[in-house]
């Protein structure tokens, strides 16, 4: 059988760790694009010498030519600008808008049957306008940002509790914002209800209240401490265990930027769901019931993706 494609367009902080990561996991042959000229050529370079030491045969090819990205089975989008400390991800729109333009034109020429997962911010909006702009299925085109914003929960919660995070099972919902919705009621430690565990081991009603709103704030909090970027380990892992999802047809329920469509009361939008990932893409969203808190906080969330998309279409009238 031939190696699967993997195609990482933007091959900055995260397009060169899933590259490592894609390749350590020989999870198929590797192409790095990005506009910068010679840089995904070094990192491909330096990746390929990886190959040796930790045993991998991923072939790992850069390049600045779109055709290179031909007949790709995963694409993953990570083209764009990244915050600096005192930005909000939305202050990313009108550049990011342009480059998913560039982007989604790359992609519907060369490699459409692709299964494509963005990672650009502002997420929920960049998603959207990714996939208007390359005109593939919505079940080809998914957002990564609730997988992320969950292990973010998770680590919070396992740090409190003195706990492994093997067993933390925590769920976060909604727009990859600070009005994100780390639902509760459906975070488990092994199946035990986290607000049952945080009795049982004496946490606070208000600490667990400071820990959502840690993980809601998660992505500033390491942009600050960087000073120039942001997160880029966990959130590669985070793209690759949907990519993962998708080639093995694994049938994972994960927290995705999936299109919705009449579910949660949503009328075709990105936003952060259950998704089902397998062979056919996201194959399905998953409805949940939601406390009446839970449902205003989604409200709350979704309403601020609908007004991005609307600047969107503000910005390019292709997307009115
Ligand atoms: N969804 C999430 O959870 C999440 C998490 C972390 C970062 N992000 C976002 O991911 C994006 C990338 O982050 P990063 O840390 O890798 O940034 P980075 O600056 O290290 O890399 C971005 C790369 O994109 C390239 N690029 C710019 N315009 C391009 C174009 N038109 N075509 C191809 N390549 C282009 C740049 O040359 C650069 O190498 C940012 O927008 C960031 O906010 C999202
Ligand atoms: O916070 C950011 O700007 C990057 C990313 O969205 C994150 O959550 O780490």
């Amino acid at each position: 059988m031939a190696r699967k494609k993997i195609a990482l367009i933007g091959s900055g902080m995260i397009g060169g760790t899933l590259a490592h990561l894609a390749a350590k996991k020989e999870m198929g042959d590797i192409v790095l694009f990005d506009i910068a000229e010679g840089m995904p050529q070094g990192k491909a370079l330096d990746l390929s010498q990886c190959g040796p030491i930790e045993g991998f045969d991923a072939k790992i090819t850069g390049t600045n030519d779109y055709a290179d990205i031909a007949g790709a089975d995963v694409v993953i989008v990570t083209a764009g600008v990244p915050r600096k400390p005192g930005m909000s991800r939305d202050d990313l729109l009108g550049i990011n808008l342009k480059v998913m333009k560039a982007v989604g034109e790359g992609i519907k020429n060369n490699c459409p049957d692709a299964f494509v997962i963005c990672i650009t911010n502002p997420l929920d909006a960049m998603v959207w306008a990714l996939r208007e702009f390359s005109g593939l299925p919505h079940n080809k085109v998914v957002g990564m940002a609730g997988v992320l914003d969950s292990a973010r929960f998770a680590t919070f919660l396992a740090w409190e509790f003195g706990c492994s995070v093997k067993d933390v099972n925590a769920f976060v919902l909604g727009g990859h914002g600070d009005t994100m919705v780390p639902v509760k009621s459906y975070t488990t430690i092994n199946g035990i209800p986290v607000d049952d565990y945080a009795k049982i081991k004496g946490v606070s009603e208000s600490r667990i209240d400071e820990i959502v709103d840690r993980t809601r704030k998660g992505g500033g909090e390491i942009v600050g401490l960087l000073g120039n970027g942001s997160a880029y380990y966990a959130p590669a892992t985070s793209a690759i265990s949907m990519a993962e999802a998708y080639l093995g047809d694994q049938k994972r329920i994960l927290p995705c930027a999936s299109y919705v469509e009449g579910k949660y009361g949503l009328d075709g939008l990105y936003v952060g769901v259950p998704t089902v990932i397998g062979a056919g893409g996201t194959e399905e969203v998953i409805e949940i019931e939601l406390s009446d808190e839970e449902k205003s906080n989604l409200k709350v969330s979704t309403d601020a993706v609908e007004e991005l998309l609307e600047a969107c279409k503000g910005l390019d009238e292709s997307l009115k």
